[in-house]
C-alpha cells in the first residue's frame, strides 16, 4: 500500500469497532486501521489478531516511551502480532530507537517515530519542553534522529511533512494525523491540513479519526478524503 489512509478506530470495546467496520465490509480495497491507546487497553491483542485475521493492515500506535531494555522487549512482543505499523516517541531518544530497530529483526513491522504531537501549538511545545526551538526546527530535529538510527518514519503534522523530507529520504515516511475535512469544527488537534493540503506538502499517509467516524455517513467522509488525497 502506498500512500495509505489509516482510520484511527477510537473506540471504547471492541463491539463499537465491528460495528464501525461492518459499514465498510463492501469498500475495496479494505481501509487501512489505526488501533490507538483506547481500543488496546480494552481488548488487548486478541483483538488486534481478529482483525488482521480479517485482512486488515493495521497499525499499531502505543507510542512506545521508556527505556531502551523495556522499549526492545516490548518491540519484540509486537511483531508476534503481525502488525504492520507501530509507534514510539522520538523523544526517547537515539539509544531507545536504536534498540527498537534491533529488536524488530528481520520482521516487516515499521517503527514510526511520533514527533510532537498534533494537538501540540507551538507555545504550549516550547513552555513544555523549556526550548526556544520553532516548531518545525524541533521537528525537524527529531525526524532527523529517527531516521539516523534506522526508523522508518515519522508522525507528525502535514505541515512539517516537506521539511522532513529534506533532512531524511523520500522513501522515509511522513505520516500525519491532524487532519480535518472542510467544515469539520475545531477540537483538540492544533497543527491541522485537509488531506488535499497534506498531499501537496508532501505526507506520505494520513491518520484519519473522528471526521470519518464522527460523521453521519463514515463511508463517504472516507471516500472524500480518499478523493482529496489521490487526486
Ligand atoms: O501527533 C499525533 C499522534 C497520534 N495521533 C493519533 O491520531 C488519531 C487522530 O484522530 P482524530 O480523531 O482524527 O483527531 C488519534 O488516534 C490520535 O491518538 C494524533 O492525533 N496526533
Amino acid at each position: 500500500m502506498d500512500h495509505p489512509i489509516f482510520i484511527a478506530l477510537d473506540f471504547a470495546t471492541a463491539d463499537l469497532a465491528r460495528q464501525f467496520l461492518k459499514k465498510f465490509e463492501h469498500v475495496q480495497p479494505k481501509p487501512a486501521i489505526k488501533i490507538g491507546m483506547e481500543l488496546f487497553y480494552a481488548t488487548g491483542p486478541d483483538f488486534v489478531r481478529e482483525l488482521r485475521q480479517a485482512g486488515f493492515t493495521i497499525f499499531l500506535d502505543l507510542k512506545l516511551y521508556d527505556i531502551p531494555n523495556t522499549v526492545a522487549q516490548a518491540v519484540r512482543t509486537i511483531t508476534r502480532l503481525d502488525v504492520q505499523y507501530l509507534t514510539l516517541h522520538a523523544m526517547g531518544g537515539a539509544k531507545m530507537l536504536e534498540a527498537a530497530v534491533a529488536a524488530k529483526q528481520n520482521s516487516d513491522l515499521k517503527l514510526l517515530a511520533v514527533t510532537q504531537l498534533t494537538s501540540l501549538t507551538e507555545v504550549e511545545m516550547q513552555s513544555t519542553q523549556s526550548t526556544t526551538l520553532t516548531m518545525t526546527q524541533s521537528v525537524k530535529h527529531l525526524a532527523e534522529l529517527a531516521y539516523q538510527q534506522g526508523i522508518d518514519g515519522t508522525i507528525s503534522s502535514a505541515l512539517e511533512a516537506t521539511p522532513i523530507l529534506q533532512v531524511t529520504a523520500p522513501e522515509f515516511l511522513r505520516i500525519t494525523p491532524g487532519i480535518r475535512l472542510a467544515g469539520d469544527s475545531a477540537d483538540d488537534q492544533k497543527r491541522i491540513t485537509t488531506p488535499s493540503q497534506a498531499r501537496e506538502l508532501a505526507a506520505s499517509g494520513l491518520v484519519i479519526g473522528r471526521s470519518i467516524t464522527k460523521a453521519q455517513d463514515p463511508v463517504t467522509a472516507y471516500m472524500r478524503a480518499k478523493k482529496e488525497w489521490s487526486e
